[in-house]
């Protein structure tokens, strides 16, 4: 069982939220709103209790806060919040010293308030809200009573394989993904309902829709890549069933996680005003002036679009990396009438006849049917791969073993770049250069430089010359 020893409910009672008790996070609001001074200058956490009514224009700045005692391990930090045996297993995979954003954010979280988890790509956000899951439910109740949203099914995998492993057996996690065996699914969940359930949008209500289990016993749901969820057209208007219809804020916890919250101070203000959160919603914002993680080296080539294949495979010669992510714009429909085959299959086809290194060329893009994207899923992990991939892989995806980021084609937003650079550089305590190059031509130059301004990074030029190995 997970429930937590009976010394640490007598140490609860009063308090709010009955298995929680809030001393860091009431700590951590005072701190906010009196405006503690020597604070990490990487780190903003804010609430807008204090100004909620406020006009948005004249809305007081969120102050800094003071970090959590420094060098404290991840069992310290969330000491007596949550269960012992998820702990033991945490430090058993290699997690313990928390990283920036856990030690920032696990106080505000398992204390039970609402939160907006906003930091950089590979920085830990996972571990930090599933910590709070384990710290919200009771595994002796027969109900589901945390909810993660994910916005893919390879992302749904990825989440449910780390909430399963810090679970160890002791409750079940079950995955509601696009894809799946919903009709063996439903079955389960009237059965034995799971205490967590991680879903994406579509299939979660569509089971909500069929009656097959309500989500009124949930206690803590997290929506992760947040704004891409908001942002998609096909996701959104079921998002906001799951936020205001099927649930309450007032009766759950709610987390908002992504790297990337575009307008962060509109969006914090849209929690209140339409009720996702509750009104004392805290933004814990780690690194608000560097988005993009430091120890990644970009770099950009200018060709033509006749010589991108060469390029691109000239550069794999020339970097001899562990394993790859090409990233490659989704066909439009126009492309698609017209007959034009997909970069995907331009990249794919050159690699398989062209390619002469060890890595496994695989491909992975929305078009494909479910097994075949499960199939490439599942050959990525743990071994050398060059993945060509639209921007299904650029959310979420954590394949530590990425070296080398590729964009064949240029991402749309400075949003989606830094999503896409995010696939690499993802070990919290390595300071190991990762590198992400863009081929664009001429004319796409000046676009970079509006990613690279918006983002704050360098980006540096490598002549076209300089990698021929090849003859044009
Ligand atoms: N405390 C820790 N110690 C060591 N490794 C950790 C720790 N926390 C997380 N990690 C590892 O860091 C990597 C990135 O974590 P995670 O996938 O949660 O990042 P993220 O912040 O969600 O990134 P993204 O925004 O790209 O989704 C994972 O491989 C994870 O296992």
């Amino acid at each position: 069982s997970t429930s937590l020893p009976r010394h640490q409910h007598r140490l609860l009672a009063g308090s709010r939220n009955p298995r929680r008790p809030a001393p860091m996070a009431a700590a951590a609001s005072t701190a906010t709103l009196s405006g503690c001074a020597r604070a990490p200058p990487s780190t903003l956490i804010s609430s807008p209790s204090s100004t909620r009514l406020a006009p948005f224009a004249s809305r007081s700045r969120p102050r800094r806060l003071r970090a959590a005692a420094a060098a404290a391990t991840l069992r310290e930090v969330c000491s007596g919040r949550v269960p012992d045996h998820v702990l033991q297993r945490a430090e058993d995979v290699g997690y313990i010293s928390p990283t920036e954003v856990q030690e920032q954010s696990l106080p505000v979280l398992l204390s039970g308030q609402d939160c907006i988890l906003h930091a950089q790509t590979g920085s830990g956000k996972t571990l930090a809200y599933l910590l709070a899951v384990f710290s919200a439910i009771d595994v002796g109740r027969s109900s589901v009573q945390a909810l993660v949203i994910v916005p893919t099914r390879e992302l749904g995998i990825q989440v449910t394989k780390v909430a399963r492993l810090l679970a160890a057996k002791t409750c079940n996690v079950m995955a509601l993904l696009d894809g799946g065996m919903l009709t063996r699914q439903k079955s389960w969940l009237k059965a034995e309902p799971p205490a967590i359930i991680v879903a994406t949008v579509a299939s979660l209500c569509q089971m909500v829709e069929k009656r097959a289990f309500s989500l009124g016993s949930i206690k803590i749901l997290v929506i992760d890549e947040v704004d891409f969820i908001f942002g998609s057209s096909k996701q959104v208007n079921s998002l906001r069933k799951i936020l205001n219809s099927y649930t309450a804020a007032s009766s759950r916890q709610t987390i908002f996680a992504s790297a990337s919250i575009p307008q962060h101070n509109r969006f914090v203000h849209d929690c209140v005003q339409h009720k996702w959160t509750k009104s004392d919603v805290v933004h814990v914002h780690v690194n608000p002036v560097q988005p993009m993680p430091s120890h990644l080296h970009h770099t950009y080539v200018i060709c033509s679009k006749k010589e991108r294949l060469h390029v691109l495979l000239s550069l794999l010669e020339r970097d001899a990396p562990k394993s790859v992510i090409i990233f490659v714009a989704q066909q439009s429909e126009k492309s698609k009438r017209a007959g034009n085959p997909p970069s995907s299959t331009l990249v794919v086809e050159f690699l398989r006849a062209e390619y002469k290194g060890t890595l496994e060329v695989l491909v992975l893009e929305e078009d494909m049917n479910f097994n075949a994207r499960a199939t490439s899923f599942t050959e990525v992990k743990g071994k050398g791969f060059l993945l060509v991939s639209t921007d299904i892989a650029s959310r979420g995806f954590d394949l530590p073993q990425t070296s080398h980021i590729y964009n064949f084609d240029l991402p749309k937003t400075a949003t989606d770049y830094l999503h896409r650079a995010g696939r690499t550089g993802r070990e919290p305590f390595s300071k190991s250069e990762c590198s992400v190059t863009t081929l664009i031509t001429e004319e796409e130059h000046f676009v970079l430089q509006r990613f690279q301004n918006e983002l704050k990074f360098h980006s540096q030029q490598l002549p076209l010359e300089s990698m021929f190995t090849f003859n044009l």
